[in-house]
């Protein structure tokens, strides 16, 4: 018997960590399909991300974000990214819990260069570096609660990163290290 179809593996993370960029080359990689919430998002409302917020507000942003995600965590069998404000819903966490949820991490520097432009709207404007800083300082401790596995981002390149979650995901231990076993 078979159970429902439940994600290979889910990324979370602040803005530029890369969860979209890492996430469809772990999908490759992995040989399975590959969706990224803020996609589905725009596909299902017809709209971009920054006229959401700027017509529905953050909250309603929130809703349509958890309501997609939702749906997406019921039937879909890959790697699925989500936006860096995803964890903020209390059941998107819990419907996170017992998955291989991936928290890709990033200096605050780095994180901020790599955020810059408009399809980003909550970092838009003003002091990015600060914005950005209490975001992490908010939001970490929810990446943390819902992670399996931490992989850091800072200074390595994607290939690197995906050879570790695969590592990871293939032997079942959240902490291995690579030089350790098969590369
Ligand atoms: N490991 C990496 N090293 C350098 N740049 C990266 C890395 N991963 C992603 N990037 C770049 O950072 C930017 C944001 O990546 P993205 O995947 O959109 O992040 P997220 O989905 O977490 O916000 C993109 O320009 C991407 O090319
Ligand atoms: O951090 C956030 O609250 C957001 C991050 C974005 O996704 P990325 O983390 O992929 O940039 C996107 O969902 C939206 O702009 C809100
Ligand atoms: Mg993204």
């Amino acid at each position: 018997m078979t159970g429902p179809a439940r994600p290979v593996a889910v990324l979370v993370g602040p803005p530029g960590a890369g969860k979209t960029t890492i996430g469809r080359k772990l999908a490759r990689r992995m040989e399975v399909p590959f969706l990224d919430a803020d996609h589905l998002i725009e596909e299902s409302e017809g709209r971009s991300i920054p006229d959401i917020f700027a017509s529905d507000g953050e909250p309603g942003f929130r809703r349509i974000e958890e309501q997609v995600i939702g749906e997406t965590l019921e039937s879909f069998n890959g790697v699925l990214s989500l936006g860096g404000g995803a964890v903020l819903s209390p059941l998107t966490r819990e419907r996170l819990r017992d998955l291989r949820v991936v928290h890709l991490t990033i200096g605050v520097a780095e994180g901020v260069r790599r955020s810059r432009g408009p399809g980003r709207p909550l970092l838009a404007g003003g002091d990015a570096t600060a914005k950005y800083q209490a975001l992490l300082t908010e939001r970490s401790p929810l990446y943390r609660e819902v992670a399996w596995t931490t992989v850091t981002t800072e200074r390595r390149s994607s290939g690197k990163v995906v050879s570790d979650i695969v590592d990871r995901l293939e032997s079942g231990d959240p902490h291995r290290r690579r030089g350790g076993g098969r590369r």
